[in-house]
């Protein structure tokens, strides 16, 4: 019996699924705004918004939001340069910009921004070599050439940047264990291998994966205890699951996990008081991990009363279809 230094010992008691508590655990995230968490969490308010947006859509309480104070919101984060802004008054980025995009989709109200200003921001991103910076500093990391290209799909306007080039970077960042890493050379990490393989899905380019030594790699994440980790040696964590799940779904290899040992875990790092999920059984709950392990069950088990969730876009399905994207899958 190989004994796996880094793991944890599941709970005896699995508790069902409260989706009750974690709509309610949501929604008086977003109100009480003098709370501490959310005080530190304004660097990346954009995405924390996403975050919960996302989750109550896909247990069908998107109306009990309030949609025209986040409209408002995204529309002041809208800077002149046209990228979005994590909070108002912060530097604008690729991530919040996806995030905002996204967030406006679900709403569907792209047009309370300037949509061509967002365009060229994502075009002036891309740099030579196919690669895109993050924003006006530069940092290059294949996540960002991830937010250009899903951010450009979700508007219909992936004619501005250069896709072959991008798609040739992309490459460059895959690794001899089939996986992915931020730049060319790096490690590979379940969260880049799904921001590569998201890419290649939106673009049609998944033939260049070697799916069953990827999809290989990806199920080796699961542990004894059920949960995934990210890379070897590392400890389980919910968020995983999305990241790795999302990956084996779009290769076609989901099958290749334990599901009721991850669908275990995953009910254990729920906190049955007040709502929420946890990245392990016991730590603190966040919007994060809330909604990273509802998109892993959906994925997981159509019978939660979920609504689908689209494996490329991390997005509600029915958008996806109301947009009338394909991004690719393998069978
Ligand atoms: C900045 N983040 C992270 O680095 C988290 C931290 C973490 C959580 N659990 C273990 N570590 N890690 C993380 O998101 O890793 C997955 C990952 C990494 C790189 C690319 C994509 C996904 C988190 C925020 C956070 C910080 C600290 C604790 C909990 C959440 C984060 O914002 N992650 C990004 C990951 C991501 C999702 N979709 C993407 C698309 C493109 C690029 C990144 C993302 C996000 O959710 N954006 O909307
Ligand atoms: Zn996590």
């Amino acid at each position: 019996m190989t004994t796996v230094k880094h793991d944890i010992e599941l709970p005896s008691n699995i508790p069902e699924l409260l989706l009750e508590k974690h709509a309610n655990y949501l929604i008086s995230y977003g109100t009480n705004k003098d709370e501490y968490n959310y005080s530190q969490t304004e660097h990346m308010r954009m995405s924390g918004m996403y975050w919960g947006l996302t989750a109550l859509d896909l247990m069908g309480k998107l109306e009990q939001t309030n949609k025209e104070e986040v409209l408002e919101f995204i529309k002041q984060c809208q800077s002149d340069s046209g990228g979005i802004s994590a909070s108002m008054q912060h530097d604008p980025h690729l991530l919040y910009t996806l995030s905002a995009i996204q967030i406006l989709c679900m709403y569907d109200a792209l047009n309370v921004i300037n949509v061509d200003k967002i365009v060229n921001y994502v075009k002036e991103r891309q740099q030579a070599d196919g690669s895109f910076a993050g924003d006006q500093w530069g940092e290059v990391d294949v996540r960002f050439s991830f937010c250009a290209v899903a951010t450009l799909s979700l508007l219909n306007r992936l004619d501005a940047i250069d896709v072959e080039k991008a798609v040739q970077f992309v490459l460059k960042c895959m690794n001899f264990d089939g996986g992915f890493g931020s730049k060319p050379g790096s490690e590979s990490h379940a969260g880049l291998i799904y921001c590569c393989t998201g890419l290649l899905s939106i673009t049609g380019h998944l033939h260049l994966i070697d799916a069953d030594r990827l999809g290989w790699w990806l199920c080796e994440r699961q542990l004894p205890s059920g949960g995934l980790n990210g890379r070897p040696e590392k400890l389980p964590d919910v968020c995983y699951s999305w990241w790795v799940l999302s990956a084996l779904t779009i290769l076609g290899r989901l099958h290749w996990i334990d599901k009721k040992a991850l669908i275990d875990y995953i009910l254990t790092c729920q906190d049955v008081e007040s709502g929420g999920f946890s990245d392990r059984p016991g730590d603190m709950v966040d919007p994060f991990h809330t909604l990273f392990g509802l998109t892993a069950l959906s994925l997981l088990d159509k019978n939660f009363s979920l609504k689908p969730i689209n494996p490329t876009y991390c997005m509600p399905e029915y958008i996806i279809d109301r947009l009338g994207l394909k991004p690719s899958r393998l069978d």
